[in-house]
C-alpha cells in the first residue's frame, strides 16, 4: 500500500484511463483545512493519480492548483465530488468520493441498451450535472459513457455520477504539447473541437446527445473506423434515426448533434425536454403527456450565454491553418484523444493522446484541442488526424490559408481512389467472375504471348483460344495490352473510345453475370470461339473401322429378329415338319390361297342367285 501524502493510502487499482489511474483508497487522518472533504481516518476515497509526464510538468501543476477551487466547489447530487487535491513531489492526485458501481460504459457492455424511457432520465440527471457545471463556468469537454459512474442509493435506485470533471482542462495545458500529445475521444469529440474551432459550454451538450444515441442504441453515432474517419463523420455526417428511437426522443437526440453549436438547446432546457420526452412515451402516458413529448422541439431553447472555454495562453493559432477558420483560436479546446490513427477508434476509447509530429514544442504550445497531429513546424494544427506532411521536396511552402489542408487532400485522394475502384471499366471477357479459367490442352504458340500479357489475360487465353495463334492474330489483339495494364492507383478511369467492347459494357455494369449478353451486344458472337468438339466416349483411342463393324453387327442383330419373327408368325414351321422342299411349300401357298379366293367367288355367286330366285 503506498502512501498519498500523509493522509492516503493506495490500496487496489479501480482502473486507468489516459490520463491517470484511479485507485480505491483509505483516508489515514482527517485532510487539512484545503480540503473541500476533511474526511474521516479509515473512510475509503478513489484517488486518481495523475500519469507522471502530467505531474512533472511545471505548466500543468501550476494549472492544477489554479483549478483547485473550481474542482473544489463544484458539488451536485450527480457530479462525483472532488474532496481534495494533492501535490506532492513527482505526485499529482485528486481524491474524490468512492463510487461503487460500474461506469455507464461497462454497464452498457454488460447489459445491453437502455429502454428509451431510462435512457432519457438517466441523461436528464447527465444534463442536470453539465447545467450546474456550465452555470458555474466550468465545462467538461470530455463527457462520454466510461466518465458517467452509477451509484446505488439505499433505495436500489441507480444515480449517474458525472466525473474527471476539470480533467479536460488540466490536460489542454500548454505543457502536454511538449510532451507531444494532444487529448481528445473521437467518437464523443463535437465537430468545432475537432476543427479547432472555438468552443463553448454547447460541447458538453454534444456530448450527451452522443451519450444518449448510445444509450439506447448501445453505440455511438460515429464510430467504427479509424480515429479520421469518425471526425471526419462529426463534421460531415448527419446521424440516422434507428427504428427502436421514439420521434420525440430522436428530436431531442438530433438538436443536440447540430454541427452547429448555437443549434444545441442549453443543458438545463435540455434536461427538462428528456423529463418531458420520458413521460410522454412511457406506457403509461396519457395523452396530454404524449401530445408534450411531440412538441418536444419547442423545449430545446439553446443556452443564451453559454460558458466559454477559456484560453490558454500561449498557445497556436489553428486558424492560420485551418481555412474558412476565421474566429480567434481557443487552445483550451476539446480533450479529447487517440491513440494514433491507424487503429479504428472505438467507443470505449479512453481519453487518449495523439502523438505529435511536428515541431510543436518550439511553438511554444500547440492545440489542445486538436486530435489531430501537427504537419508543419511552428504552428499547431488541428485538422491533422493524417500523419504529418513531410516538408516538400521542392521546398515550395506548405499550404497557406486559402489552400486545402494536406489532410484534406489526402481524403480527396481517398475518395478518388474509391470512385476509380468503382466506375472501372472491365471487359467481362477478362472478368475472372464472369468466366472460368478452364485448363486448356497445350497450344505452345500461346506461350509466346503469355510474358506479354498482364494477369488478368490468364482468364482471357483459354477462352480465347484463336487469337493467339501467330500466324492470324486477331485485329483488335495489339490494343488490349495497353487497355489491360494494371492502371495507377490515383488514375481517374480514361473514356477509350477506340475500344467498342468496353463501351459496350459500360452502360451494364450491374448486369447479373447470368444474364445472355448476345442480345444486347451483337458483337458478340463474332467473338466467340468455336467450342472443341465433344467426345462422346471417356476413352479417345479410335479403331480403324469400328464404325463397319458396329453397322455389320446391327444389321446381322436385325436379321436374326426378322427371321425368328419369320419362323414364328409364319407357317414355315409346319412346312418344315412336313418336308416339304421350298418351291413345294410355295405352290402350296399359292394354291391355298387361289382356293380360298374361288371359295369366296363361289359362296358369294351362291349366295345372290338364291337371292334372285326367289
Ligand atoms: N470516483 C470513482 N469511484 C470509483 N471508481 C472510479 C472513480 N473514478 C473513476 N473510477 C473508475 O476508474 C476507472 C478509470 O477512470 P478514469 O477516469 O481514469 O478512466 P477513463 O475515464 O476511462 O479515462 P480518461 O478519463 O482518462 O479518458 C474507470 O473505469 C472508473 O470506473
Amino acid at each position: 500500500m503506498r502512501p498519498v501524502g500523509s493522509k492516503y493510502l493506495l490500496e487496489q487499482p479501480l482502473g486507468r484511463g489516459a490520463t491517470g489511474t484511479v485507485w480505491r483508497a483509505r483516508q489515514r487522518e482527517t485532510a487539512g483545512a484545503e480540503a473541500a472533504v476533511p474526511g474521516q481516518p479509515g473512510e475509503t476515497v478513489a484517488i486518481k493519480v495523475l500519469k507522471e509526464e502530467l505531474a512533472n510538468d511545471p505548466d500543468i501543476v501550476m494549472r492544477f492548483l489554479r483549478e483547485r477551487s473550481v474542482l473544489l466547489r463544484l458539488t451536485h447530487p450527480n457530479i462525483v465530488r472532488t474532496r481534495d487535491l494533492v501535490v506532492e513531489g513527482d505526485l499529482l492526485a485528486l481524491v474524490m468520493d468512492l463510487i461503487d458501481g460500474p461506469d455507464l460504459h461497462r454497464y452498457l457492455r454488460e447489459n445491453g441498451p437502455f429502454t428509451p424511457v431510462a435512457a432519457a432520465l438517466l441523461t436528464a440527471q447527465v444534463a442536470d450535472a453539465l447545467a450546474a457545471s456550465h452555470a458555474d463556468g466550468v465545462v467538461h469537454r470530455d463527457l462520454k459513457p466510461a466518465n458517467v459512474l452509477l451509484k446505488t442509493d439505499a433505495d436500489g435506485q441507480m444515480h449517474p455520477m458525472l466525473t474527471d470533471f476539470g480533467i479536460a482542462r488540466l490536460a489542454d495545458s500548454p505543457g502536454l504539447t511538449r510532451a507531444h500529445e494532444f487529448v481528445g475521444t473521437p467518437s464523443y469529440v463535437a465537430p468545432e473541437s475537432a476543427e479547432g474551432r472555438p468552443q463553448t459550454s454547447a460541447v458538453d451538450v454534444y456530448g450527451a446527445g452522443i451519450l444518449l444515441y448510445e444509450l439506447v442504441t448501445g453505440r455511438p453515432p460515429f464510430a467504427g473506423g479509424t480515429a479520421l474517419e469518425v471526425l471526419h463523420r462529426h463534421l460531415t455526417e448527419e446521424p440516422r434515426r434507428p427504428t427502436t428511437v421514439p420521434e420525440p426522443l430522436w428530436t431531442v437526440i438530433e438538436r443536440c448533434l447540430s454541427k452547429e453549436p448555437g443549434e444545441r438547446p442549453g443543458a438545463e432546457s435540455l434536461a427538462r425536454a428528456l423529463r418531458t420526452v420520458a413521460a410522454g412515451v412511457g406506457v403509461h402516458s396519457t395523452p396530454a403527456q404524449a401530445d408534450a413529448a411531440f412538441g418536444v422541439a419547442a423545449l430545446l431553447t439553446p443556452d443564451p450565454s453559454p460558458a466559454p472555454v477559456p484560453p490558454t495562453p500561449g498557445a497556436a493559432d489553428p486558424t492560420q491553418v485551418l481555412p474558412g477558420n476565421a474566429g480567434s483560436f481557443d487552445p483550451n479546446a476539446a480533450t479529447s484523444m487517440m491513440r494514433g490513427t491507424g487503429g479504428p477508434a472505438g467507443a470505449a476509447d479512453p481519453t487518449s493522446v495523439l502523438p505529435h509530429t511536428g515541431a510543436a514544442g518550439a511553438a511554444g504550445a500547440a492545440d489542445p484541442t486538436s486530435v489531430l497531429p501537427h504537419t508543419g513546424a511552428g504552428a499547431a494544427d488541428p485538422t491533422a488526424v493524417m500523419p504529418p506532411v513531410p516538408p516538400r521536396p521542392d521546398g515550395s511552402p506548405q499550404p497557406g490559408p486559402g489552400d486545402p489542408h494536406p489532410w484534406q487532400s489526402q481524403l480527396q485522394a481517398a475518395r478518388d481512389r474509391n470512385e476509380q475502384t468503382q466506375v472501372q471499366y472491365l471487359d467481362p471477357s477478362q472478368d475472372p467472375l464472369r468466366r472460368r479459367p478452364q485448363r486448356q490442352p497445350q497450344q505452345p504458340q500461346q506461350q509466346q504471348y503469355a510474358p506479354q500479357q498482364h494477369q488478368q489475360q490468364s482468364y482471357q487465353q483459354p477462352h480465347q483460344p484463336q487469337p493467339y495463334q501467330p500466324q492470324q492474330p486477331p485485329p483488335q489483339q495489339p490494343q488490349q495490352p495497353p487497355q489491360q495494364r494494371p492502371q495507377p492507383r490515383r488514375q481517374r478511369p480514361q473514356p477509350q473510345p477506340q475500344q467498342p467492347q468496353q463501351q459496350q459494357y459500360a452502360p451494364q455494369p450491374y448486369a447479373p453475370p447470368q444474364q445472355p449478353q448476345a442480345p444486347q451486344q451483337p458483337q458478340q458472337p463474332q467473338r466467340r470461339e468455336p467450342r472443341p468438339p465433344r467426345q462422346r466416349s471417356a476413352n479417345p483411342t479410335r479403331i480403324p473401322g469400328l464404325g463397319c463393324l458396329k453397322g455389320c453387327l446391327v444389321s446381322l442383330l436385325m436379321l436374326v429378329v426378322a427371321g425368328w419373327l419369320v419362323w414364328e408368325l409364319t407357317p414355315l414351321q409346319d412346312w418344315v415338319a412336313q418336308g416339304k422342299g421350298y418351291w413345294h411349300a410355295i405352290g402350296d401357298g399359292i394354291s391355298a390361297v387361289s382356293d380360298w379366293i374361288s371359295e369366296i367367288g363361289a359362296s358369294s355367286g351362291s349366295g345372290g342367285g338364291g337371292g334372285g330366285g326367289q
